[in-house]
């Protein structure tokens, strides 16, 4: 087993990320971390009937409740929060009670939500069940619903006290899930690690098979650089926004199609394209650098336009959705955009007019 140390500012809030195989079948993982006698387990409708019994055999000696979700991004609700909350109070939860995330980032996401404001919040454990979740959606603490109008719109900072990535539950994963979560590894190599970015192009084979030492490594490696980030900059003041290379169109492209429609790593797999695209149209990249991060992308069978997918936007649609991207700053955009692969920088004052004369561009390009 692997155990990754995310220390935070606040001393009272470091948590381990423990990495390895069968970690869901030992109590001990989770004996450290679980707080009074209640555990209330969210979980959904596909990764229940896989792992919600084993889980709840490992925890036999609390008293366990569970709310099981239904399967999809779209579920990621304001109206499906209030189910759990309603669900957690049926259940007599109490304010000392620890609230298990048992899923992808759909469940992590909502799950801490519920868990941060249950009688303004209480203890929660991810236990993360897609590559995605694994390596990004589980660490760092963000938690949220989505709002028709934007993702991620409503949400909270509410760090896990444990985060339990059980490697095994990979073996069930669709191959289009696994594919979609190598989208946010790669993003990750771009941001701050050149080196993983070419152990990803040389290990492809390897990734693509699946082969449980190679998804060990990976997971491992990305995860620490999530990690790290996030030590530095746990509320997003600053260099945490390099984790949204790639959102600011990844999230229009998903609330523009509806969400669930692209999966999160797709829509995201396209942003990184584009944002290096922009990059190299302000002068900032290569594009010898641009087109292997393309390749890259291409290599995981991950898409690289909207096109590709059949799937129909106007640039003005997405640069209005993109106007409500968090990240903003006054009445232009920003955007995270890399100046090589292994480097990012924050950009702030981008003009909503030029981006979407690049996004009319962008829509025209075919593969
Ligand atoms: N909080 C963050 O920092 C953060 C980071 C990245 C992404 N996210 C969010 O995470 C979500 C995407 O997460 P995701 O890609 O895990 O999607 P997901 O949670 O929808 O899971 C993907 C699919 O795989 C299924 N599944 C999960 N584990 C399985 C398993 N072991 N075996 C078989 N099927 C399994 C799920 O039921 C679902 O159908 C998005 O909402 C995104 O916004 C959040
Ligand atoms: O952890 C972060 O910070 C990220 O930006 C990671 C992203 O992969 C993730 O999709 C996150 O949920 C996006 O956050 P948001 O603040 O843009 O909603
Ligand atoms: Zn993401």
């Amino acid at each position: 087993m692997n155990i990754l140390d995310l220390q935070l500012p606040n001393k009272s809030s470091d948590y381990q990320i423990l990495i390895g195989n069968g970690l869901l079948l030992d109590v001990n993982n989770f004996l450290p971390v679980i707080k009074g006698q209640q555990v209330f387990i969210v979980s959904n409708e596909t990764v229940a009937p896989i792992y919600l019994e084993h889980l709840k055999k490992t925890l036999s000696q609390f008293e366990i409740h569970s709310y099981i979700l239904k399967d999809g991004e779209k579920y990621k609700s304001l109206s499906s929060l209030e189910d759990i909350l309603d669900s957690m109070l049926n259940s007599g939860l109490r304010r000392n009670a620890t609230l298990i995330a048992l899923g992808g980032g759909v469940v992590g996401d909502i799950g801490g939500f519920a868990a941060a404001i249950y009688q303004r919040g209480i203890n929660f454990i991810q236990v993360p069940t897609t590559v995605l979740s694994q390596v990004d959606s589980s660490v760092g603490g963000k938690t949220a619903v989505n709002h028709p109008l934007g993702k991620n719109m409503i949400g909270a900072f509410h760090q896990p006290v444990r985060v339990i990535t059980d490697l095994y539950t990979l073996k069930t994963l669709s191959n289009r899930e696994f594919l979609a979560g190598i989208a946010e590894i790669i993003k990750a190599a771009i941001i701050a690690d050149r080196q993983l970015f070419y152990w990803l192009e040389n290990n492809s084979e390897s990734i693509l098979a699946q082969e449980i030492e190679t998804l060990s490594t990976m997971i491992h490696a990305s995860c620490s650089i999530k990690a790290k980030i996030v030590c530095l900059d746990e509320k997003e003041q600053g260099v945490r926004a390099w984790l949204n290379l790639g959102h600011t169109f990844g999230h229009a492209i998903e609330r523009v199609l509806g969400f669930g429609e692209l999966l999160h790593g797709e829509a995201v797999a396209i942003g990184i394209v584009m944002a290096t695209e922009y990059s190299v149209r302000l002068g900032l990249l290569s594009s010898s650098e641009s087109e292997a991060v393309r390749r890259l992308i291409q290599r995981f069978g991950l898409p690289t336009t909207l096109d590709s997918m059949n799937f129909r936007v106007s640039a003005s649609d997405l640069v209005s959705a993109m106007a409500l991207d968090k990240k903003n700053v006054d009445a232009d955009l920003t955007l995270i955009l890399p100046k090589a692969i292994g480097k990012v920088t924050i950009r702030n004052n981008i003009k909503t007019q030029d981006v979407e004369q690049f996004i009319e561009q962008f829509l025209e390009f075919k593969t």
